[in-house]
């Protein structure tokens, strides 16, 4: 085939990528290390503009802004808070134009949200894989046709699957065993809204394998679980799959993986990226 194509404009006369305003929602034990990392110039392309949070904070490095505020100065929402920030505020953030990285996934297996936040924009969405591996081979398996079957199996600490919705003996179950405890067995669909703190990778893994009620998942408290464990397995026509990795939990809030905010800076390095990176 011939054709005739105009020649890209000269690199010179097209104008500088301009330094993208990020506002960090969540001043927790990811917000805190994304924060302080941006603050401090380590992703370049990307300044620190300011902080949402409940709480009032001393020690931030970046002033603190109420959410309406922040969509005024800002280009680049990094949610670092929960499932409640992304149903809540998602699709205000891409009206507004800005976009959107989101690290409480498990909000994004509610298809009437999904579907809302489809249709929203200008803004795009962005979800980082978080605590979980492989993601990126997942969805690229997928263009291979679909998957017959997947599985997750997340290990943590008892007390950090610990939900108000438990009855009496499963509480006290989970407080006194000496050993491994299933707590839940379901869905991608189901086991994150069950356990919004702690099993977004659930999510994450339905989000790259395109289908929640496919991905069965099964919980488990294990009082031996000073590494926390997240095991997924798929298979196909075209092949199978299995990553695992064990994190050490943050220790401040031990229902989070001390990587996961090292996997949010990985994800917005490559949003805002420049020249001079490999990206
Ligand atoms: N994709 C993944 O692999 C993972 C995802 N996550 C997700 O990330 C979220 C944050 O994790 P983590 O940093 O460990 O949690 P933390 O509880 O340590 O920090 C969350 C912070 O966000 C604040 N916050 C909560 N709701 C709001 C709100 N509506 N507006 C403003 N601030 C708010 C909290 O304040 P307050 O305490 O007052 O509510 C807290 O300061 C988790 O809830 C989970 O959904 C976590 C781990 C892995
Ligand atoms: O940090 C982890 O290991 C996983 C986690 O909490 C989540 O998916 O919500």
């Amino acid at each position: 085939m011939t054709a005739t194509l105009t020649p890209r404009p000269d690199a010179s006369a097209r104008p500088a990528r301009p330094v993208r305003r990020i506002g960090l929602v969540g001043w927790g034990a990811i917000g805190r290390v994304v924060g302080t990392a941006l603050a401090e110039g380590h992703i370049p392309g990307a300044e620190l503009t300011c902080i949402i949070d409940n709480r009032p904070l001393v020690d931030a490095p970046a002033p603190q802004l109420s959410f309406e505020d922040a969509l005024t100065v800002c280009d680049l929402i990094v949610e670092a808070a929960g499932q409640a920030v992304v149903r809540e505020w998602a699709e205000r953030v891409l009206n507004s134009g800005a976009d959107l990285l989101i690290a409480s996934t498990g909000a994004l297996v509610d298809p009437e949200l999904t579907g809302r936040l489809r249709a929203a924009g200008p803004g795009r969405v962005y979800f980082t894989g978080g605590a979980v591996g492989g993601l990126d081979l997942l969805q690229a398996v997928r263009g291979l046709g679909p998957l017959t079957s997947v599985t997750l199996t997340t290990t943590k600490l008892p007390a950090t699957l610990h939900q108000p919705w438990m009855d009496a003996e499963l509480t006290e179950r989970l407080r006194t065993t000496t050993e491994p405890v299933e707590v839940m067995r379901g869905t991608a669909r189901d086991v994150p809204v069950k356990f919004p703190k702690s099993t977004n990778v659930a999510a994450s893994v339905a989000l790259a394998t395109g289908d929640p009620a496919l991905v069965q998942v099964v919980v488990v408290a294990d009082p031996a679980a000073t590494l926390t464990r997240h095991v997924i397995e798929a298979a196909g026509p075209h092949g199978t799959y299995r990553f695992e990795v064990a994190h050490r939990p943050d220790e401040a809030n031990p229902a989070t993986s001390q990587v996961v905010p090292h996997a949010v800076l990985r994800s917005l390095g490559a949003v805002v990226g420049r020249a001079g990176q490999i990206l």
